[in-house]
């Protein structure tokens, strides 16, 4: 598929989704796996956002009902969790507030297809996955695993995303070296990031977390929020391989890079193309 560039449209929406992140800092509720945790919190903080790791049954009727955004993410599931992961998803399509389905290494085994399948059902907001999660939740089959690393090009599985995103009711990202955002008719690439990313663990999860941080604060505009986020990480990222000398500091001045992220910076730097 073609992409055609058009160089103004996305820049100043992506500046001011990071602005009203930074003014408004939604709560955002994390279940997300235990490798990630502290880098999805770092990059809630870093971006402006306010991050809760509340995943305890018990407490979700108390708190969900207080956020403005949850992001639920499968990548250490267990039979434990999965009720946790149900009941703060119920609860936030319930509210209206925005939520996102992160189906961390889904491939690993029929437990999490079928886990994941369920909480589909709950309708997420937002499906963020790599190319191979994607293509494996789009049809329903586990496929080839190479577990928590995709095995596709997000290219790969443009119409796996659509057609997951018009069976869903979902806006479905893919990550990848071009990160493809769909709502099942229109087709976005997002060519910000930089290869070194997919080095550090967790990178994947902490960009679910800030869809949902972004979606929390234009709630009306899933798809604009989303190529907003993904744009911003990748530029955050981009900056912060120019200061790494290998994927240990590359954390350290991606999360830097984007707490420090400013206007210019962000509108030289927006790189996102319609594909088709
Ligand atoms: N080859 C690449 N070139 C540029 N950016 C990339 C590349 N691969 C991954 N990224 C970026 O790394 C981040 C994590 O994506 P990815 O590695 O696909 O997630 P996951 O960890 O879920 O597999 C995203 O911001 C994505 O844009
Ligand atoms: C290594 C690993 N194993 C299970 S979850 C996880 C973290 C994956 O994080 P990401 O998908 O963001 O690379
Ligand atoms: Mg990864």
């Amino acid at each position: 598929m073609e992409s055609k560039s058009e160089p103004n449209e996305w820049s100043s929406g992506v500046w001011a989704h990071l602005t009203a992140a930074r003014q408004r800092s939604p709560l955002v509720q994390c279940i997300t796996n235990f490798v990630s945790m502290d880098l999805v919190a770092n990059t809630l903080l870093s971006a402006g956002a306010s991050p809760a790791m509340v995943h305890s049954v018990v407490e979700i009727p108390d708190f969900t009902p207080h956020i403005h955004a949850l992001c639920v993410n499968i990548g250490t599931l267990t039979p434990d969790w999965l009720p946790s992961m149900k009941a703060a998803a119920e609860i936030a399509s319930k509210l209206g507030k925005p939520w996102v389905l992160d189906p961390a290494a889904v491939s690993c085994s029929g437990f999490r297809l079928k886990s994941c399948l369920e909480l589909v059902e709950l309708k997420p907001t937002v499906i963020k996955g790599n190319g191979s999660e994607i293509i494996a939740l789009s049809s329903a089959s586990p496929g080839q695993t190479k577990g928590a690393d995709s095995s596709h090009e997000s290219t790969d599985a443009i119409e796996a995303a659509k057609s997951l995103a018009l069976s869903s009711g979902a806006v479905v990202a893919v990550s990848g070296a071009v990160d493809i955002v769909t709502d099942g008719k229109q087709v976005i690439g997002v060519h910000n990031g930089t290869k070194m990313m997919q080095k550090i663990t967790a990178t994947g999860c902490s960009l679910a977390g800030l869809v949902a941080a972004f979606l929390a604060i234009d709630q009306s505009r899933p798809l604009e929020a989303t190529v907003s986020a993904m744009s911003v990480f990748g530029i955050a990222g981009e900056l912060g391989e120019a200061m790494a000398k290998g994927p240990g500091s590359l954390r350290m001045h991606l999360i830097d890079s984007l707490y420090g992220l400013d206007e210019t910076t962000v509108l030289s730097r927006v790189n996102i193309t319609r594909f088709g």
